[in-house]
């Protein structure tokens, strides 16, 4: 089974408007709200392509209970740690063409006794295979929480994978994470290297340090630009042959690794193929607000060119 941590899960708010003006009402449309949280969009996902996955995440108050209830409904398990407070709401705000606002709140804050209380549901987990733990950390988390979740999750024997943006993941990957799925900003601002698409030498190099550092494996997403993987041995890139009416890009990264875990973690020789899934979830998941119904990913699939560049 494949669990997901989400340590700080929120409500999306997404809405529309035409342009936005200060010190003036702004009449919205389409408000969409949705149970999510990076880890919970992974779970979604891996549940839409048929892979067993559970939700472990810290929970406060009426939007606590309203993701927790919302992701049942979606027929995924949780395990949920509650705390006090309000799970934060976040707001994705669609003002025109190319225009997205991402307000994204802190959230509500846990304490050690919180962390705890999550450390003891990963030690009781008997059918864990992998934590795959995304998204940022809530006020008041610990130094070594992430440490701390991850050493358990080695002490019985499973695989972990991060998708994070705190600096923390540099020190983590000492850990050996079966994969991390870092894009060009986190690349940068953690390890102060700079990638492009196309620029092969530069991404190679990045992936060779990301793996002398601990990476097993490396997904490597530039957003509409395609992505890399790296398995340490060979690196393949994948980019979209067809162009996508971009609604909202929010839920696009954790959508697409999700979808390529569900075919690569447990067949490893379909890195090709679990590209294509990847991208053409991603494609189709902008063009919705959240995560969509993953309708045209069949048909994206066929618009994917992925090549072995070495
Ligand atoms: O603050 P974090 O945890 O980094 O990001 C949270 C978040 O913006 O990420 C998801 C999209 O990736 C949204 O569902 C969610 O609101």
């Amino acid at each position: 089974m494949i669990y997901t941590l989400t340590p700080n899960p929120a409500i999306d708010y997404n809405i529309s408007c035409d342009g936005l003006q200060p010190n003036t009402v702004t009449r919205t449309r389409d408000a969409v709200y949705t149970p999510n949280g990076k880890g919970l969009n992974v779970s979604f996902t891996l549940n839409h392509y048929g892979v067993d996955t559970a939700i472990l995440g810290f929970f406060a108050g009426f939007s606590g209970r309203y993701i927790v209830e919302g992701a049942r409904e979606l027929g995924v398990d949780v395990h949920p740690v509650w705390t006090e407070g309000i799970t934060r709401v976040n707001v994705f705000l669609n003002a025109g063409p190319d225009t997205e606002y991402n307000m994204v709140n802190s959230g509500a804050a846990i304490t050690d006794a919180d962390e705890r209380a999550m450390f003891e549901l990963i030690d009781g987990l008997e059918d864990l295979d992998c934590l795959a733990i995304s998204g940022s950390l809530p006020p008041n988390a610990s130094e070594g929480f992430l440490r701390g979740a991850i050493e358990r999750v080695r002490a019985r024997g499973a695989q972990f994978v991060l998708d994070i943006s705190s600096p923390q993941l540099a020190d983590l990957l000492g850990l050996e994470p079966l994969l991390i799925k870092p894009n060009d900003d986190e690349l940068r601002d953690i390890f102060g290297i700079d990638v492009h698409a196309g620029d092969e030498e530069s991404v190679a190099a990045a992936m060779a340090e990301l793996h002398a550092r601990g990476a097993q494996n490396v997904l490597l997403t530039l957003g509409g630009s395609g992505a890399y993987f790296s398995n340490g041995e060979h690196i393949w890139f994948a980019n979209r042959t067809f162009e996508v009416e971009v609604r909202s890009t929010v839920c696009a990264g954790d959508s697409s690794l999700a979808a390529f875990l569900s075919m690569w973690f447990s067949e490893r020789d379909r890195v090709e193929d679990a590209l294509r899934r990847s991208m053409a979830t991603g494609a189709n998941v902008v063009e919705c607000a959240g995560l969509g119904d993953f309708a045209h990913v069949e048909e994206y699939e066929k618009g994917i060119e992925v090549r072995l560049v070495k």
